[in-house]
């Protein structure tokens, strides 16, 4: 597995507000939209394009354009929902399909309560949204899941990582294609398996606490 963590200072600036306890939830918000298209730049460096001949109003000259099938874009439910209209920007030709995780707090597996995904993904280019990768059992558990359906290729997407993620992640997904794109690798988890020094409960920071 391929790991990319974004060096940019417009993107650890950013990072240093969604960090931020005092922040409110509209800016976060606006902030994880931002850090979305920010990494979706790096995530999208090996979207698959075709070539294609065109005329400007001077010339002809050759192009590309985003290939079929389109890519598949999965946020994972709630938080990674947050990441949605970033991504949708820059590729504005992707499906997207949805899948709802909750990790049990207790015994830190992930449950999965929700899922609208093609059947057969054979030959699709897929981009997982998460902005947490903490132990790595929800980003494993979505990435397993893609593959189990023919998923060729899946780049995911986490504003912030953990080295016990990255780990937990690279041992699921072995041999087969994959790309974990990160906005900052953090120093690790807490006695609550919460990402230090990390930014708190990325589902609540967006849309509150539901309990
Ligand atoms: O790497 P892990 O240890 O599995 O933890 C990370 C997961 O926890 C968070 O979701 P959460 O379960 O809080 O759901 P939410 O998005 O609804 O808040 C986060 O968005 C990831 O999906
Ligand atoms: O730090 C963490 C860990 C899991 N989920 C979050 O939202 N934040
Ligand atoms: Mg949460």
């Amino acid at each position: 597995m391929r790991v990319v963590i974004a060096d940019h200072p417009l993107i650890t600036h950013k990072l240093t507000v969604l960090r931020d306890k005092h922040t409110p939830p509209p800016t976060f918000r606006l902030l994880v939209e931002e850090l979305m298209m920010l990494l979706g730049y790096e995530a999208t460096r090996d979207v698959r394009v075709e070539a294609v001949q065109i005329e400007t109003p001077v010339a002809p000259t050759a192009g590309v354009r985003l290939s079929q099938p389109a890519p598949l874009i999965v946020p994972i439910l709630r938080a990674g929902l947050g990441m949605l209209d970033g991504m949708v920007k820059m590729l504005p030709t992707a499906e997207v399909g949805f899948l709802g995780m909750k990790r049990d707090e207790q015994t830190l597996q992930p449950e999965t309560y929700a899922e609208r995904l093609p059947d057969d993904l054979s030959g699709r280019q897929c981009f997982v949204l998460d902005p947490m990768l903490a132990t790595g059992g929800s980003l494993a558990a979505a990435v397993e899941f893609l593959f189990a359906r023919g998923a060729e290729e899946v780049t995911a997407v986490c504003i912030l990582g953990t080295p016990e993620g990255i780990s937990a992640l690279r041992d699921q997904v072995g041999d087969r294609s994959a790309t974990l794109v990160l906005g900052a690798l953090d120093q690790g988890l807490d006695e609550h398996a919460y990402i230090v020094p990390g930014l708190g409960d990325a589902g609540d920071r967006l849309y509150g606490t539901v309990g």
